[in-house]
């Protein structure tokens, strides 16, 4: 598995995208916004890995509940996987639990899927792979 990306959680993409930008030192090379999670994405090239900003696009996104709870800060690490479905069977049988089994759509082109955090030392971990 590759780091493919790594979430963080803003209350505003105005202001963070601004932030970021200077931070890398180059502009969001997307912005996509994924109604199913709830959340406005912008995507900074960073190496082999991306950074992913989240603003939640509605009050029941997770990322709402999320800055509520923890503030503004890192959501979550996405793996880059060959095979969704492959990888999900093999997880599963190491006793991993997952949210939800069914890969969903998310940004950039991926399917996509969350594994629970009290699975991993607290971490939402992310699977992804690309889209045929
Ligand atoms: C666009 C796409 C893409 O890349 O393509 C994305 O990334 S979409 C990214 C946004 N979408 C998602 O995050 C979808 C997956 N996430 C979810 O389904 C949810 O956020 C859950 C992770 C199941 C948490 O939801 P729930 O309603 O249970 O919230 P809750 O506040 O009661 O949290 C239950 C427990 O999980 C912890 N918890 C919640 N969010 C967490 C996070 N991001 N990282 C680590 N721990 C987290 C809470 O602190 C709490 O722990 P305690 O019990 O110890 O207090
Ligand atoms: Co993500």
């Amino acid at each position: 598995m590759k780091l493919e990306h790594i979430g963080i959680a803003v209350k505003s993409l105005g202001v963070s995208d601004e932030l970021f930008a200077k931070l890398l030192g180059k502009e969001s090379y997307k912005k996509e916004s994924v109604e199913r999670e709830g959340v406005v994405t912008s995507f900074y090239a960073a190496g082999e890995s991306k950074i992913e900003l989240l603003e939640a696009s509605k009050e029941e996104s997770p990322i709402s509940k999320f800055i509520d709870k923890k503030g503004e800060g890192i959501h979550h690490l996405a793996f880059g996987v060959d095979n969704i479905l492959q990888e999900v069977e093999r997880l599963k049988k190491e006793g991993f639990e997952f949210i939800s089994e069914e890969p969903k759509e998310g940004a950039d082109n991926k399917l996509i899927v969350f594994l629970h955090p009290k699975c991993t030392n607290g971490v939402l971990v992310e699977l992804c792979q690309e889209k045929q």
